[in-house]
């Protein structure tokens, strides 16, 4: 694992004998305090260290599952402070996403707000893909005595906005963390799958013009 203090956004993913990896950008936003590290760090250590100071940073970790290996890219972004939210999300960090996870925690509403906003600034600037998968993450599950937001309300923000979602607690478990990953890596596979499909009807289209505009010549 190569941690970045600074994001690079010029990572390279090449193997020891030269071959290009697969590649995944993750983008993790949210509110302050939400657990985004915590949620980075669980993946990459399978450890809950309790505390992480606010360090911006991209982790870049070897994935293997199916024995596939994929370079995937971890931003564990900051949280502006002071800032206007419709400046919460840099373009910057947009172009770099291969897909988005949004956290907030189960027992601060106005984080809850936080990823609200920012999933309707994503949606209303466009500068994500439509297909660019969104997974949105309740976390601190287990502070349960102390929840202000529902699981269903949640849920049924993230249907409406098109989002994965889940409840997890990084403090608790690896597991659910895992399934978080786990799930952002299929969609992102998929989603580059659908990208490139379009790349090659648009491929195809041009050839049957260029045909079609020979004759007419
Ligand atoms: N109880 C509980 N505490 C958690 C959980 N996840 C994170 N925390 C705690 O919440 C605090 C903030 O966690 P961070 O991972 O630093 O949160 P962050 O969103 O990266 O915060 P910023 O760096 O300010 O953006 C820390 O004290 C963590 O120990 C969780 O699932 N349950």
């Amino acid at each position: 694992m190569v941690v970045l203090d600074k994001p690079n956004l010029q990572l390279g993913s090449k193997t020891m004998d030269g071959n290009q990896h697969k590649e995944a950008n993750v983008l993790l936003l949210g509110a302050e305090n939400v657990g985004k590290s915590a949620l980075t760090v669980r993946f990459l250590t399978k450890r809950f260290i309790g505390e992480y100071g606010d360090i911006e940073s991209i982790y870049s970790h070897i994935d293997k599952t199916d024995g596939r290996e994929i370079a995937l890219n971890i931003w564990d972004s900051l949280y502006p402070q002071s800032c206007e939210t419709t400046e919460s999300i840099s373009d910057k960090q947009l172009q770099w996403a291969d897909g988005v996870i949004l956290v907030y925690s189960i027992c601060d509403r106005s984080s809850f707000e936080v990823v609200r906003q920012q999933v309707q600034l994503i949606r209303r600037t466009r500068k994500l893909s439509a297909s660019t998968p969104i997974i949105i993450v309740g976390n601190k599950r287990d502070l349960l005595h102390q929840r202000a937001v529902s699981s269903e309300e949640g849920r049924l923000f993230a249907l409406s906005a098109d989002c994965g979602f889940f409840e997890i607690s990084a403090a608790e478990t690896y597991h659910g963390v895992l399934l978080v990953f786990n799930e952002i890596l299929d969609l992102i596979k998929e989603s580059k799958a659908l990208k490139k499909g379009m790349v090659g009807i648009k491929g195809i289209v041009r050839s049957v013009s260029a045909v079609f505009g020979k004759k007419r010549e």
